[in-house]
């Protein structure tokens, strides 16, 4: 009595309700022998190999898989299953390393993978095993692909399409030594194709049909059925037949009742998640860009954001004296006694006085973007501003009028402007300061009667003082974040379902993530702490393990964010869509770009 590897016995299923791909789906694939599985494209038949590999699940109705139910027990069974995807869905890295990866998975030494690697490369005349996947040709990627699926010896091997692109003669003897296997090891083999003809050596042909196998038989009697000596033909003609029948299925099937079906209890699969840590070596050949991007970005930003405003141009238009020699390309300030050169000398070394003949003309080096503000200082400053603090309260209005300087500021540049704002202001008090000195006055009448003593640090804060913390939060959270990225694309490059159906959990996936974008994020952090604080002389004032482990800590939030939404999503546009608005709030809210 024969005895089958597979069996279906009213298989439904459907995506959406209403539309089922899989209707009330009978098939039987008897152990060693070659099942071709043909029809129509979008008709099902990846659909009903992801239910046989356990990888979706029917709505209804049985499937045995090697005796055992495949959503239950393929943890137990993946060892003897080889299974090539209708994707590529290879990891980009060596040939070798893919072997190493998913020989591993099957439970290969190493040695049987380099054997059995070497073998393969012959059999199915395969690029130098040292050759990037990424760098092969569709066909090239489809034979490594194949070789994935044979690596082990399965019992039973499922191929989704597994020689289009590949040119006749390979295939030719791709399909003898999948003969020979099953020939010598009774492999059982489970086959989609488009290429009807080369059908005609399997041992059973199943045509499917708006969900259900309507003939299955072996190729002779297909021909005869169809009444034609090309088997494309005579398909066509049972598929045109099924039509006029209003779709009743021919029914090749002998018994409908699957004899050796078990249930089994689940074992976890024993999995090493050291099997998934090659995942920071896909980044490879730049992976050391990786790791000194965060860095990269520090650097950028401590050059370039908040820095206290160097060479900035105030135009003066100086009514009281010439300050400047009359040299007016190179402002270099001449030795005067009239106080507003003595004020202008107080102001500080990071603005550049440019003086200018008029109002007007100090008005439009503003306008024109030539210099970001304006002082003007009346005709008889010196001597009214000697009034204002000699005779104080005596002073008369037109001493307190004439001794007013005047400074209009470029405002669209806030930050900027807050520091040339102050640079004026203290040049201005050390001034005045000075002034009320040498006219004998205590100089802590002039000064303004507000101390400020900070309270956490000493040293002037800079707004780099102020944002930088942020940043670091930011970088921290930007860069660890694209794991769920890296997820959505496993998930479309198929590699995360080939991986799956290899044994491994997703829990396992997550966390071999986890890890080696954890272990990438410490050396991108501490990377972006030396650069910053050593190369860039930047010093913490408070606790460096506090500010390490904030670092680390939000790096590690970011990554569980990433993967979440690399679960919830399958497209890389919806996880790059919520990944960035999820930045956007840490940049918005850490106070990087606002009060905190
Ligand atoms: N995950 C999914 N969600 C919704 N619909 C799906 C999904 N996967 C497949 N389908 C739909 O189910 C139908 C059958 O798809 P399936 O991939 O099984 O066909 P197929 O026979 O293998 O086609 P082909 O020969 O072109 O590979 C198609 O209409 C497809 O759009």
């Amino acid at each position: 009595m024969a005895s089958y590897s597979v069996c279906v016995s009213s298989g439904c299923k459907s995506y959406h309700a209403g539309v089922p791909i899989l209707a009330n789906l009978y098939m039987q694939v008897e152990t060693g022998t070659i099942y071709g599985l043909l029809g129509a494209s979008g008709c099902g038949k990846t659909t009903l190999l992801n239910c046989i590999l356990g990888q979706k699940r029917l709505d209804s109705g049985y499937i045995s898989v090697l005796g055992r139910d495949p959503v239950k027990c393929m943890d137990d069974m993946v060892t003897s299953i080889g299974h090539m995807p209708q994707d590529i869905a290879l990891y980009p890295l060596k040939i070798f390393e893919i072997f190493e990866y998913f020989g591993k998975l099957m439970g290969l030494s190493k040695h049987e993978i380099l054997a059995r690697g070497e073998e393969l490369r012959n059999i199915l005349k395969l690029e130098d095993l040292h050759s990037y996947v990424q760098t092969l040709s569709g066909g090239q990627k489809r034979r490594v692909s194949l070789a994935v699926a044979l690596l082990h010896h399965p019992k039973l091997l499922i191929l989704d399409e597994p020689t289009t692109g590949v040119d006749p003669l390979l295939r030719e003897s791709i399909w003898q030594y999948i003969a020979g296997l099953v020939f010598k090891m009774g492999t059982t083999v489970i086959v989609t194709t488009h290429y009807t003809e080369e059908c005609r050596k399997f041992d059973k042909i199943g045509i499917m049909r708006r969900g259900r196998i309507i003939a299955e038989d072996n190729p002779r009697h297909l021909l005869e059925l169809g009444g034609s000596l090309i088997l494309e033909d005579a398909l066509k003609s049972i598929c045109k037949k099924d039509e006029e029948d209003g779709n009743d299925a021919y029914d090749f099937l002998s018994t409908k009742t699957i004899s050796n079906y078990q249930y089994c209890e689940i074992e976890p699969l024993q999995e090493d998640i050291k099997q998934l840590s090659f995942r920071v070596r896909q980044y490879d050949s730049y992976l050391a860009l990786v790791l000194l991007l965060p860095a990269m970005n520090t650097v950028i930003v401590y050059y370039t954001m908040g820095r206290v405003p160097f060479g900035k141009v105030v135009s003066v238009f100086n009514e009281n004296a010439d300050c400047f020699g009359g040299n007016t390309n190179f402002p270099h300030m001449e030795v005067n006694t009239s106080l507003s050169c003595l004020f202008l000398k107080e102001i500080g070394p990071n603005i550049i006085l440019q003086p200018q003949f008029s109002r007007n003309s100090a008005k439009a080096t503003v306008e024109s973007g030539s210099a970001i503000g304006f002082i003007h200082i009346p005709a008889n400053f010196t001597r009214h501003t000697i009034n204002r603090y000699a005779l104080a309260r005596f002073a008369l209005g037109q001493d307190l009028d004439q001794s007013t300087v005047h400074v209009s500021l470029d405002m669209s540049d806030s930050i900027t402007i807050s520091y040339v704002y102050s640079d004026i202001l203290k040049g201005y008090l050390r001034f005045v300061e000075n002034l009320a000195s040498r006219i004998g006055i205590d100089p802590r009448t002039v000064e303004i009667p507000l101390k400020y003593n900070a309270k956490l640090d000493s040293h002037e804060f800079t707004s780099q003082d102020h944002f930088l913390p942020s940043n670091i939060v930011s970088t921290c959270f930007l860069f660890s974040l694209i794991c769920g990225l890296s997820l959505t694309l496993e998930k479309e490059a198929g590699t995360l379902e080939r991986t799956l159906a290899s044994g491994v959990k997703i829990r396992h996936v997550r966390m071999s993530y986890f890890i080696s974008e954890s272990a990438t994020s410490l050396i991108q952090i501490v990377l972006m702490f030396a650069i910053r604080f050593l190369t860039a002389g930047y010093n913490i004032t408070g606790s460096f393990f506090l500010c390490f482990s904030i670092a680390f800590l939000t790096s590690l939030a970011s990554i569980g964010c990433g993967l979440l939404l690399g679960t919830i999503f399958s497209k890389r546009f919806d996880v790059t869509m919520a990944s960035v608005f999820a930045v956007l709030m840490i940049v918005q809210t850490s106070g990087e770009c606002s009060n905190r």
